[in-house]
């Protein structure tokens, strides 16, 4: 039978980075998870016995620890684009390279209101993410965040949507708001202060989230995304995923007692799903 490979990469996930920047006066810490995948003229691996191309996955997994080593880990943007460029750059066999990461926050500890030297918080759901890809003439890049969970008393309603016969939904000018943000934006200019601007999203989002009515999540998803687009020259296009995660009045009229808009019953699943990509027009 006659067949053709069409499409192929192949690379490592889950490598895990903790990292120290030992500075003077305060050490810095940055706990990551790398992954990487490759793609270029590996065909002979699928179609025959011979494995002379192959750059072993476990090669890979070394190679992030030797890159932390050479250049550190400033950020992660500039981590992933040192370590797709190191795959293209040493081996004639690879076309693209491409670099994921996202970053456990630590935070530092402030101590009687001075930010303690070395000692850290963490465990919280939010992480950074970025995304290199590098090729032989190019580097594009994007950064992100994800687990961003935030939430709303009020201020938030969902009204004159379609109805029919199946539409038992109440409407409501006062509810309550619960997502978890994941953002991705691009990185035109790969050599941006991205640690800079993704402080800037993050605040521009949650800014938006709080102060404005949210007549759905939809509508708030876009203020969000314009209110980055219009403080951040440097981001042309952010794509915004929030789930809408319920918290359903509960029904305590049947114990014969009245819900003034305060109890609650949290409905992990289901749960709706609203993503969108905004772009800057131009
Ligand atoms: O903001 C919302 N958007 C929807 O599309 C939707 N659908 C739904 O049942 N509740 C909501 N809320």
């Amino acid at each position: 039978m006659a067949v053709t490979l069409s499409k192929h990469s192949y690379g490592k996930s889950h490598v895990c980075l903790s990292y120290i920047s030992r500075k003077e006066d305060r050490h810095d810490f940055i706990q990551l998870s790398a992954e990487i995948s490759l793609e270029g003229k590996f065909d002979d691996a699928y179609t025959s016995d011979d494995n002379s191309k192959v750059v072993p996955t476990d090669t890979m997994k070394n190679t992030v620890y030797a890159i932390a080593r050479m250049h550190g880990v400033d950020s992660i943007e500039d981590f992933a684009k040192n370590l797709a460029v190191h795959f293209c750059q040493t081996y004639d066999q690879v076309e693209s390279a491409t670099v994921s990461v996202s970053e456990q926050l630590w935070t530092r500890i402030d101590c009687d209101g001075q930010p303690h030297g070395h000692a850290f918080t963490g465990g919280g759901s939010e992480q950074n993410t970025c995304c290199v890809s590098a090729s032989a003439d190019s580097i594009t890049m994007h950064s992100g965040l994800k687990g961003l969970k935030v939430l709303k008393t009020t201020e938030s309603g969902f009204e004159g949507y379609s109805k029919d016969q199946l539409t038992t939904l109440a409407e409501t000018k006062d509810r309550i708001f619960a997502t978890t943000i994941t953002a991705e934006w691009d990185c035109g200019n790969v050599s941006e202060d991205w640690t800079a601007i993704r402080i800037l999203v993050r605040s521009k989002l949650l800014e938006i989230f709080a102060h404005r009515y949210s007549p759905s999540v939809q509508r708030t998803l876009h203020e969000m995304a314009e209110a980055v687009l219009d403080s951040c020259p440097a981001i042309s296009e952010i794509t915004l995923n929030m789930p809408n995660q319920h918290h359903i009045p509960a029904d305590i009229a049947k114990l014969g007692l009245q819900n003034h808009n305060d109890i609650f019953v949290p409905t992990p699943e289901p749960f709706g799903v609203i993503e969108a990509t905004i772009r800057r027009d131009g």
